[in-house]
């Protein structure tokens, strides 16, 4: 049998006052497989701090915690991994900095772009957007068929991202994704994070468990 289709929680691009519990909070009402710290354009400084707090809160609880976009600063910080965009560097260098770490590359709708990363031995492929998103302004549109053919080609991991919510999910799983990646699922859920992390948990597992 497969393995089953996870939640991947990416942080808000702002991080509220007392996030830190906010973050608890959600990870512990479910199953979460990882956590990317996204703060585009934050000072470095800024990153180290929040790596440094957000890090332990993760790990204590066995999510494993990548940074985005910045491979030499997520292996001086000891972070598990990195998530790499076609314009974030050399995905080559960062794939033997990140030796032994886990590294994610952005593919939007691209299949080339999928067979590259793989080549490149990236841990998993990402792609998207697969709905509306006003998390960030995505340029690229990806379907369901995507997911299809990569899961049925290679044995590296999928995740699916932008947009996606309990209500609109289950396509993604049912066509193979390993992974669902959230930033508003979570964070804007009108009930709180880790009514989010619920919602989206119970979603996954009624997809799975009709596919
Ligand atoms: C899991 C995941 N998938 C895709 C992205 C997007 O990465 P990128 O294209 O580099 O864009 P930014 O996130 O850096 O704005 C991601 N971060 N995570
Ligand atoms: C960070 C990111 N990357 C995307 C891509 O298409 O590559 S979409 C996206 C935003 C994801 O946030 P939400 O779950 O709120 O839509
Ligand atoms: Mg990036």
């Amino acid at each position: 049998m497969d393995d089953p289709c996870r939640l991947y929680l990416i942080t808000p691009p702002v991080l509220p006052p007392g996030f830190a519990d906010q973050l608890a909070a959600a990870l512990d009402a479910g199953d979460v497989a990882c956590l990317q710290l996204r703060l585009k354009d934050a000072p470095r400084d800024e990153v180290k701090r929040a790596v440094e707090a957000l890090m332990p809160i993760a790990q204590a609880r066995d999510v494993a915690f990548l940074l985005n976009d910045d491979a030499i600063l997520a292996a001086e910080l000891g972070c598990d991994g990195a998530h790499l965009g076609q314009g974030d560097g050399d995905h080559a260098g960062a794939r033997m900095l990140l030796s032994g770490r886990i590294l994610g590359i952005t593919c939007h709708d691209s299949r080339h772009l999928a067979m590259l990363a793989g080549e490149m031995a990236a841990d998993y492929v990402a792609f998207g957007a697969f709905f509306p998103t006003s998390t960030k302004e995505a340029q690229y549109r990806a379907g369901t068929d995507l997911l299809e053919w990569w899961s049925e080609m290679f044995e590296i991991p999928c995740v699916a991202i932008g947009g996606i919510t309990a209500a609109n999910c289950a396509p993604l799983v049912r066509a193979g994704a390993d992974f669902l990646a959230v930033v508003g699922a979570v964070w804007n859920h009108p009930e709180g994070p880790a009514a989010g992390v619920r919602a989206m948990n119970a979603a996954i597992v009624e997809a799975a468990g009709a596919a």
